[in-house]
């Protein structure tokens, strides 16, 4: 991949949630999901506050000495801590161009599913945590995606959407492109979509460099709605420099059920 000063930067497609004009937004996210697969969400009805405290709570836990972190590692139901490079080898996030891990430490919460819950707690991936997370507006963003793929809107609602958030911590390194050192090596996302919000610039995806705002959340299409869409949405290669300034960020991997059958 080019060194960072070669990108340019360039405007993600803003979509409004609450516009009243459904056709205008399904075609501006049409044209999104076709050319870069990244693009902007506004009035998606999470309050600025709320942010802001997840963001300061995040803060406050990757604070927190080494020691109290690796005690709530992330176990097999892939909740809790991962700590700096702790994606190695094969786990790169892109094998081709990087020497270490990632230069980040993250914390993963699923939706929450007590120990009692039968059979639901024995499914992968379900499970208790300590800090639940839940969300409506992500059906919105999967109902325009719906239409912008000419299938009625309620297609994707039977899949029980389910969002994995991950609270992401960088450093005050500076990335080395050229030395396989990265915040977030090159990688496209598995999932159906991702959502995503950054307190610092960073992030660059594959086609352009990308802004960041906390007021609009970026959402991106993963592996899974390219393949879904016979490969006429983009998951879009995208990667984090680290910039020499600490970096927070909260990234929600919407996936449908375990035993949904993707079918193209
Ligand atoms: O931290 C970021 O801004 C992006 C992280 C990312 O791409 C990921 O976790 O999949
Ligand atoms: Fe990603």
């Amino acid at each position: 991949m080019a060194d960072s000063s070669e990108f340019k930067t360039s405007v993600l497609n803003l979509i409004d949630l609450s516009s009243p004009d459904i056709g205008a937004t399904v075609s501006l996210l049409k044209q999104a999901c076709l050319d870069s697969g990244f693009f902007y969400v506004i009035n998606h009805g999470i309050d600025r506050k709320f942010m802001d405290e997840v963001f300061s709570q995040s803060e406050r836990f990757f604070s927190l000495p080494l020691e109290e972190k690796m005690k709530s590692l992330r176990n097999e139901k892939h909740r809790g801590y991962t700590p700096l490079f702790d994606q190695i080898n094969s786990d790169l996030s892109d094998p081709g161009n990087q020497t270490n891990g990632d230069y980040k430490e993250s914390y993963f919460i699923g939706p929450e599913i007590s120990e009692d819950d039968e059979p639901g707690a024995n499914r992968p991936l379900r499970g208790p945590n300590r800090w639940p997370s839940s969300g409506t507006w992500q059906k919105a963003v999967a109902r325009l995606i719906a239409l912008a793929l000419d299938l009625t809107a309620d297609f994707f609602d039977k899949l029980e959407l389910m969002g994995t958030v991950r609270l992401l911590h960088y450093g005050d390194e500076i990335s080395q492109p050229d030395k396989g050192m990265f915040g977030t090596g090159a990688h496209s996302d598995f999932g159906f979509i991702t959502i995503l919000a950054a307190d610092v610039f960073g992030l660059q995806i594959c086609k352009d460099k990308d802004a960041k705002t906390q007021v609009a959340l970026i959402v991106n299409l993963g592996d899974m709605l390219e393949r879904w869409s016979n490969s006429t949405f983009r998951s879009t290669l995208h990667r984090v420099l680290d910039t020499g300034r600490e970096r927070y960020s909260i990234a929600c991997f919407v996936v449908p059920h375990y035993d949904c059958i993707v079918e193209c």
